[in-house]
């Protein structure tokens, strides 16, 4: 079940001060969700001021800027009144700077006002509701796009940047009271967001649901993949006394909705809203929305209540609406704290909050001082989780080594299903399906286990972005690997000397094996597409491809580029793996292959496009210059060098990733990792300019370098 805020809040001068004061607080009331492991964060645009945002993109970036891990959503994005190659680009932009985190919620808007203040007539808004999607959702997905419309044309757009989310971010589109948009909304595979408080009752909604749902089948989706989540306000407190402070702040909420209603400049045209008419009246009584229609209570009065509403509508999740009818900022910041302590727990495994900084204590805090009181025993058992942490690598070790996620698949099973097949203990499995519960890689509803949409992507085989042999490698380096000997690693400064025939977690496959197919499924899950095109390589007729491994990067870039032929540089060992992959794609006439160690190789010609993707860490800072500088003897005049690489912070001490496998280097093949700055340096040093930079998101970044002397 997933949990999250909507903020369409009304903003009054005279309660909240400047906007500039108004913006500090709610950018401290998401960092607070945030770090309480909420799921999402939902802004609602609208041109009416004091009511919503104007400029969504803006504060979604400063949501994203201010946060780590929560999703940011739209609730939503009125695409019915801008031009939708404008929307896409702001939308990629803040989905790329947020490390995809973007929900795109998508709706036709209903305030009349917002039509007037663009020029843009509500009776257009289902058509161009309809085509502004297909526009955004193409420029997201395709390459270059042509469109001939009723709104808009253009000609070969190639939108720059595109998504960080292929091939669009998860799209949720909001409807409340016209069955057309449930239809739609199913029909083309999105996820989606009700309002059940403006329909006339619980069972009309769950009518709307049951033909979206029907909907989603017919065109071929499996319904469980989908989201439904259910807007409603929030009021909780610790006891019944202080409920009476609650309606205040709903009436509120609920004059001013009627103040925009009755003051709006022109009505909406009834032929196309038709059933927002004559609901219209329902969400006046603010007392029957109160006791009816809104999540109003103590904690276990609010468990009842969600538990009620998710099953009679088949509810997937929660945007509630928090911050309304001027609910002071503290007040929103202790519902907050008491919803995630007390009700959450009841429907979800929340995730460690990241950024301990902005934990929050139940008391009001003041803004300025939102600094954490850890007690000893906090401290005591975060300690502890960092000593234990190396359990979570085994489960997941394990449960690929057993192949659980392809066992499950897209079905669900119990722990006794499970250990039929496998022939094992129902009891032990049940413990190893528990915990990958627990790490969110598996659900468990009434004992019966569904892979998470992110385990079915990554980790059943039948998936065509799986990384399960990236994984087993990992389970080589870390079960047998050395570093179980760190300490002594690091009082040497000695990397251990790897054998690879006695390497394998899973005595089944050797580890060199696991090692070139992790690395060609890792290519395959994202970064491949991304270095392919970070570049236009039209007219390129030769790449070199320097320690290319599995050679997955040659083979991308030949099927991007008809005219390529490319070379692999590696060792005879890693190549006759890397050969069977070449084959297996059919492109052994395309890509060959040179035995050589490229720091010192004289290949005798030049290419036209050099890759080092991931192969600068593998040696050190001496070794790294002289592939560079043989990389600019290799490189034609106008050739195009592209560097791939895995980027520590600034200070290297950050919780990336990039830190640890920064060690993982020592130890290993005694290799260094460096910063964008120290990279830049290093390649500006061996005769290139770097032209581009890019931060894929992913595990490694890319610069693209020409040459800047000959
Ligand atoms: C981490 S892998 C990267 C493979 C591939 N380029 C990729 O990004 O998936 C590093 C590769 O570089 C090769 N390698 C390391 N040093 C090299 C050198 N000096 N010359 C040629 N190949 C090298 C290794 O054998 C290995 O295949």
């Amino acid at each position: 079940m997933q949990f999250g805020f909507c903020y369409i809040p009304d903003y009054y001068e005279s309660l909240h001060g400047s906007y500039s004061a108004w913006y500090r607080r709610l950018l401290h009331e998401w960092g607070t969700a945030d770090a309480l492991g909420y799921d999402a964060l939902w802004i609602a645009e609208h041109r009416l001021a004091g009511y919503g945002f104007c400029s969504t993109p803006v504060v979604a970036q400063a949501i994203a800027d201010r946060t780590e891990r929560i999703r940011i959503g739209t609730a939503v994005s009125l695409i019915t009144q801008r031009h939708p190659v404008l929307a896409a680009e702001d939308w990629a932009t803040v989905d790329l700077l947020s490390n995809g985190r973007l929900n795109f919620g998508i709706g036709r808007g209903i305030l009349a006002y917002d039509f007037a203040a663009v020029g843009v007539p509500s009776s257009e808004s289902r058509e161009r509701f309809q085509e502004a999607w297909e526009v955004i959702r193409r420029l997201w997905s395709e390459k270059q796009v042509t469109h001939n419309g009723k709104y808009w044309s253009f000609e070969d757009h190639t939108l720059g940047p595109r998504p960080l989310q292929q091939p669009t971010p998860p799209v949720y589109v909001a409807c409340i009271a016209t069955p057309e948009s449930y239809q739609w909304a199913g029909e083309n595979g999105c996820h989606l967001m009700v309002a059940p408080f403006l329909l006339k009752s619980t069972a009309q909604q769950a009518e709307y649901l049951d033909l979206y749902r029907e909907s989603l089948t017919k065109a071929g989706h499996d319904v469980r993949d989908f989201q439904i989540l259910g807007n409603y306000h929030l009021a909780l407190f610790e006891d019944e006394q202080q409920s009476e402070q609650v309606d205040g702040h709903i009436f509120q909420y609920l004059n001013f909705l009627n103040s925009v209603q009755t003051n709006q400049k022109q009505h909406l045209d009834s032929k196309h809203y038709a059933a927002y008419e004559s609901g219209e009246t329902l969400w006046k009584d603010a007392q029957e929305l109160r006791d009816n229609r809104a999540v109003v209570g103590t904690p276990q009065q609010c468990i009842d209540r969600i538990g009620e509403l998710s099953s009679a509508c088949g509810l997937t999740g929660w945007m509630f609406h928090i911050n309304y009818g001027g609910v002071p900022h503290e007040r929103v910041i202790d519902q907050m704290t008491l919803f995630a302590e007390e009700v959450m727990p009841t429907f979800k495994t929340i995730p460690q909050a990241k950024r301990p900084e902005i934990h929050v204590r139940r008391q009001s805090i003041p803004l300025s001082s939102a600094a954490p009181e850890f007690t000893t025993a906090a401290r005591a058992r975060r300690i502890t989780e960092l000593a234990t942490s190396y359990t979570r690598s085994c489960v997941l070790f394990a449960a690929n080594k057993l192949d659980l996620f392809t066992l499950i698949g897209k079905e669900t099973k119990t722990s006794i299903d499970v250990g039929r097949q496998l022939g094992t203990n129902s009891r032990s499995i049940e413990r190893l399906l528990d915990a990958c519960t627990s790490l969110e890689l598996l659900s468990k509803e009434n004992g019966e286990y569904r892979l998470t949409a992110e385990s079915r992507e990554m980790l059943d085989r039948n998936s065509p972005n799986c990384i399960a042999d990236w994984i087993a490698h990992w389970a080589d380096m870390m079960m047998k690997g050395n570093w179980q000997h760190l300490a002594e690693h690091v009082q040497s400064g000695k990397p251990l000397d790897l054998d690879w025939s006695d390497f394998a977690f899973d005595s089944r496959r050797p580890s060199i094996q696991n090692w070139i197919d992790g690395m060609h499924q890792m290519a395959m899950a994202g970064h491949a597409d991304i270095l392919s095109t970070v570049e236009p390589l039209h007219g390129a007729a030769t790449l070199l491809d320097v320690g290319g491994g599995p050679g997955t990067y040659s083979i991308v870039m030949c099927r991007h580029y008809p005219e390529l032929q490319a070379t692999i540089l590696d060792s005879t060992e890693v190549s006759d793996v890397a050969c069977e992959i070449v084959r297996r794609e059919g492109l052994d006439e395309r890509v060959h292959f040179r035995i050589g160690d490229f720091c010192t190789a004289d290949l005798q010609e030049t290419y036209d496009v050099i890759m080092l993707s991931n192969v600068l860490h593998m040696v050190d800072k001496p070794g790294a210059m002289a592939m560079l500088k043989n990389a600019h003897r290799h490189l034609s005049p106008q050739g195009v060098l592209l560097v791939q690489e895995w980027m520590v912070s600034d200070e290297g001490t950050d919780s990336t990733l990039s830190t640890l496998f920064n060690i993982h280097m020592l130890i290993n093949p005694n290799g260094d990792l460096y910063r964008w700055d120290q990279l830049q340096q290093m390649i500006e040093r061996a005769g290139f300019a770097v032209t581009k930079t890019l931060e894929t998101g992913g595990v490694y970044d890319v610069l693209v370098a020409k040459k800047s002397q000959p």
